[in-house]
């Protein structure tokens, strides 16, 4: 699913008005239909209370207008606060005009801004994809007064004061801090941002019918993973593959201490379908993971601790570096003889990118289409501080086009950039998942598909981390978020990459 800008989403709504032979307002009547049937499935009429409608002058307000006028059709009690201005958008009028005289309606003044009680049910239209600036006098005393109320803020759009696409030029501006958040067909880069989310809450995209001739053609560098994407399903396995189809993956992993690291990914591995495992790991791991991984074989190092020596790279079609691996000098050279001498697909995680980070001219070594799997805090050791979320995107797309490789960004939406400057948010998993070894789980699902010689390496990339998070999603039904273990994600590999198989 592509993510669109403000002005995109603009041309959108016109390409969808001229190929279906529709108007505006009956565009507008579309949206406000969809926001109605959200709130009949979340919120009784019963139940709800007085629910208070905020308006804007522009598209956004007239949503409001007219999901207030179908809400009171439906039996909801419902009033109105009007941002007064000089002038509205033709929409919003058609809908004022609309709004049946039984709805109470008043202008928000300063001074005299609406009693709103704790728990009260509002809708927040003041502002969506046309805020062009941020928010100052009656419009920011406005949501002011609304973010101290403690209401239950249902957004139209976006969450009033919050731009599309680029972070708020005033952070002293005010934004709505909404419960919810209902784009119209398709997510917002807004919405898929830390910084963002006390403000968007939990968000949906409604389907509305637009043109989606207009949205295959659109150019975007910003892609939503979801479970349903074709482009990243995982092929049947034939009839006649066998072991060599799956490839045989190399993985170094482990250090005292942190052979779980090992045992965790090469778990992993397995479960991702590869069609042989051998792990590289320092001596003192040997009986704990031929105990724990029977399945995988096993070489290890002539040093106890660490790992210090590169095998024969010869019989591998993918080699994954990093989980557990801690930091030793000699561990840091057979990283770079590997970047040296590899001629095979790699998979770059935890301590071995600490290790690029610290030693930064390593990175014009890595070879093309390498997939890195920092979180935050590696991607800043091998790039700069970021000052906030789009800034690191910025970084993110500039260090993908150098390197001309792929980077898994780990967090909640993990964003998966290509070598081509696209990023591929991603859909699945949960905060259970922030636990120790996720990590390495994820290194040894990647692996897995980059020595799986039927995909490649976005694909592989983008699935893995698809499958990683729907595993997560899986084990938590389970487990609840907070009881959720690494090796739980390891068990609901099998059943996740199940459920994307084509
Ligand atoms: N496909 C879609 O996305 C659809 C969008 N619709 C709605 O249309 C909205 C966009 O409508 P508009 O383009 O009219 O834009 P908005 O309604 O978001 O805001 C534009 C109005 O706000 C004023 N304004 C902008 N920044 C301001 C500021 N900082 N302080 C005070 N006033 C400010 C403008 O002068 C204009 O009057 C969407 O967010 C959505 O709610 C729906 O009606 C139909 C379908
Ligand atoms: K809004």
């Amino acid at each position: 699913m592509k993510i669109l800008t403000a002005a995109q989403t603009h041309q959108l709504d016109q390409a969808t008005m001229q190929a279906q032979n529709i108007t505006s307002t009956e565009l507008m009547e579309r949206a406000a239909g969809a926001l109605a049937e959200w709130f009949y499935g979340e919120f009784h009429s019963n139940e709800a209370g007085e629910i208070l409608v905020l308006c804007g002058p522009g598209n956004n307000g007239g949503d409001g207008l007219a999901l207030a006028r179908l809400l009171h059709a439906a039996g909801y009690a419902v009033r109105v606060a009007l941002l007064p201005t000089e002038k509205q958008s033709a929409d919003w009028q058609h809908n004022r005009q609309h709004l049946p005289a039984a709805v109470p309606v008043a202008e928000l003044a300063a001074g005299a801004l609406p009693a709103i009680a704790p728990g009260a049910l509002v809708i927040d239209a003041l502002f969506g994809t046309g805020l062009a600036r941020p928010l100052a006098g009656l419009a920011a005393a406005v949501v002011a007064h609304l973010n101290q109320a403690r209401a239950h803020v249902v957004a139209v759009d976006l969450p009033s004061g919050l731009l599309a696409d680029g972070p708020q030029p005033d952070p002293g501006a005010p934004v709505v801090r909404a419960s919810y958040t209902l784009g119209f067909g398709l997510p917002k880069l807004a919405f898929l941002l830390p910084q963002n989310a006390d403000y968007v809450g939990e968000w949906h995209v409604l389907d509305i019918g637009l043109d989606q001739d207009f949205i295959d053609q659109a150019a975007t560098p910003w892609h939503f993973t979801q479970l349903a994407d074709a482009n990243v399903a995982l092929p049947r396995r034939g009839r006649f593959g066998y072991k060599n189809t799956f490839g045989h993956a190399l993985l170094l992993a482990g250090s005292r201490g942190k052979m779980g690291a090992a045992v965790l990914s090469a778990g992993a591995c397995l479960r991702g379908g590869v069609g042989l495992l051998t792990a590289h790991i320092p001596g003192v791991g040997y009986d704990v993971f031929q105990t724990t991984r029977p399945e995988a074989m096993c070489l290890t190092d002539a040093q106890a601790d660490f790992v210090s020596e590169l095998p024969d790279l010869g019989p591998y079609q993918a080699v994954g570096i990093g989980p557990g691996l801690g930091q030793a000098d000699a561990t840091r050279a057979v990283l770079e003889e590997l970047l040296r001498t590899a001629k095979v697909p790699l998979v770059i995680d935890a301590d071995a990118l600490n290790l690029l980070g610290a030693h930064r001219e390593l990175l014009e070594l890595l070879p093309e289409n390498t997939v890195l799997t920092p979180h935050i805090g590696e991607f800043t050791r091998l790039t700069e501080k970021a000052h906030d979320d789009y800034h690191r995107l910025d970084l993110l797309r500039a260090f993908i086009q150098k390197h001309r490789c792929v980077v898994v960004l780990k967090g909640a939406y993990t964003a998966v950039g290509a070598p081509d400057g696209q990023v591929y948010f991603n859909s699945t998993g949960n905060p259970g998942m922030g636990t120790g070894g996720s990590g390495d789980v994820l290194t040894g699902l990647v692996l897995a598909l980059r020595a799986d010689q039927r995909l490649g390496p976005l694909h592989a990339t983008r699935l893995a981390v698809l499958a990683h998070g729907h595993a997560g999603d899986l084990a938590a039904a389970e487990t609840g978020e907070a009881g959720l273990i690494a090796g739980d994600l390891v068990a609901h590999i099998g059943p996740a990459l199940q459920a994307l198989t084509v």
